[in-house]
């Protein structure tokens, strides 16, 4: 695996020529970060050398000042719902990055989380070496250590991660064995060519990762795919219950290609309900059901470009996700049971 420092600006300004690249940000409430990250891209990869022509920021929903501190700091920025405005808008991170990629024009797309706390232009500039160098390369994904900062600012180096570590890397090792190599499977940092990422789906939500890795695989093989080490990633952590509503999310996405590859078949879809509890025991149900957008390029036949009547809209081919769509077990079902359950225990 290379290095991000293998990767020299001035060497890949050289091995650019007329290759586009576009950086696309995705970010929901990031005012703390997100101009700091587009000022340190515009002025080291776009301003101080030719290497990034496009700063992206998509805007998924944020009620801060994100879209605000973004266009300062120099980025274009777009509203997740107002790009391809005549599909039905979806949630998430995973329909952000589609819109970011719908709204792009780059020939490569570099995506990056947009809370990253020790942001440097080498998580972009270390993505673009193999992908600017080797032509037989589509994918590129981030490798680092992940320390977990805790609230009381203590840092536990190589703790975080804790989805990958419990969820995600599991899950490839048991089902996507060729993938296990990835070190940072759900990472956010990575890279491809556009005429790659507008063949394969979009799940949105946070399966979108997981399902990039598991259709590229599919699509160009595992030769095509590379990962470059980019240090150490420190990013802001959610709590315990946001990650267990993404891990469900990542479950349902794997389900959905197991399913697509024709590896399990089920009788009925799994329940999209997530029931929790918090230290007091009282119960929420989440819907972590995910829905999936088709390949860009049958959707508009340039990005960006105008949609025609006859275009499929979304696919939910792979899980339910609308309220309408019928799960096994229904929110008031597993309230029920929910309740019942404690009334047992007393
Ligand atoms: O609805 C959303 C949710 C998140 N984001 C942005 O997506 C990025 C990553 O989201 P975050 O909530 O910070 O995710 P993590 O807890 O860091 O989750 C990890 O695991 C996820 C599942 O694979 C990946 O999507 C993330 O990139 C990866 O960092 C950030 O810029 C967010 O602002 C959106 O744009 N829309
Ligand atoms: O990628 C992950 O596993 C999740 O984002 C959780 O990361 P964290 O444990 O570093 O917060």
């Amino acid at each position: 695996m290379s290095t991000a420092a293998d990767w020299p600006l001035d060497a890949l300004v050289r091995a650019k020529g007329t290759t586009t690249v576009s950086v696309v940000l995705p970010a929901r409430d990031e005012e703390a970060t997100v101009g700091h990250i587009v000022s340190v891209i515009r002025e080291e990869l776009a301003e101080a050398v030719p290497l990034v022509d496009e700063i992206l920021v998509v805007d998924s929903r944020s009620t801060d000042a994100t879209a605000a501190r973004a266009a300062e700091a120099g980025a274009r920025v777009v509203h997740q719902d107002d790009v391809l405005p005549g599909l039905p808008a979806l949630s998430g991170k995973g329909e952000a990055l589609w819109k970011g990629l719908a709204a792009s024009t780059g020939d490569i797309v570099v995506f990056a989380d947009s809370d990253l706390r020790n942001f440097g232009a080498h998580f972009i500039s270390g993505l673009l070496g193999p992908l600017l160098t080797r032509p037989d390369v589509h994918f590129v994904k981030g490798a680092y250590e992940r320390p977990l900062t805790g609230p009381d600012g203590v840092v536990q180096r190589g703790a975080g991660g804790r989805v990958t570590e419990l969820v995600a890397r599991p899950l490839l090792n048991l089902y996507w064995p060729e993938l296990a190599g990835f070190v940072q499977p759900l990472g956010g940092e990575y890279a491809a060519r556009r005429s790659v990422l507008e063949q394969v789906p979009f799940v949105t939500e946070y399966g979108v990762e997981f399902g990039l890795l598991v259709d590229l695989l599919e699509r160009v093989g595992l030769g095509a795919m590379a990962q470059v080490d980019l240090g150490c990633r420190e990013h802001s952590h959610q709590s315990t219950a946001a990650l267990g509503r993404m891990a469900g999310q990542i479950m349902l996405t794997a389900w959905s290609r197991l399913e697509r590859q024709g590896r399990i078949v089920a009788s009925e879809p799994p329940a999209t309900g997530l029931l929790q509890f918090d230290a007091d025991g009282n119960a929420t149900l989440s819907d972590v059901g995910v829905a999936e957008r088709p390949p860009l390029a049958s959707v508009t036949p340039r990005a960006g470009g105008p949609l025609s009547s006859a275009d499929p809209v979304v696919s939910l081919r792979s899980v339910p996700s609308s309220p309408g769509v019928a799960s096994p077990m229904t929110s008031a079902d597993a309230v029920n049971s929910a309740d019942a359950m404690r009334e047992d225990v007393a």
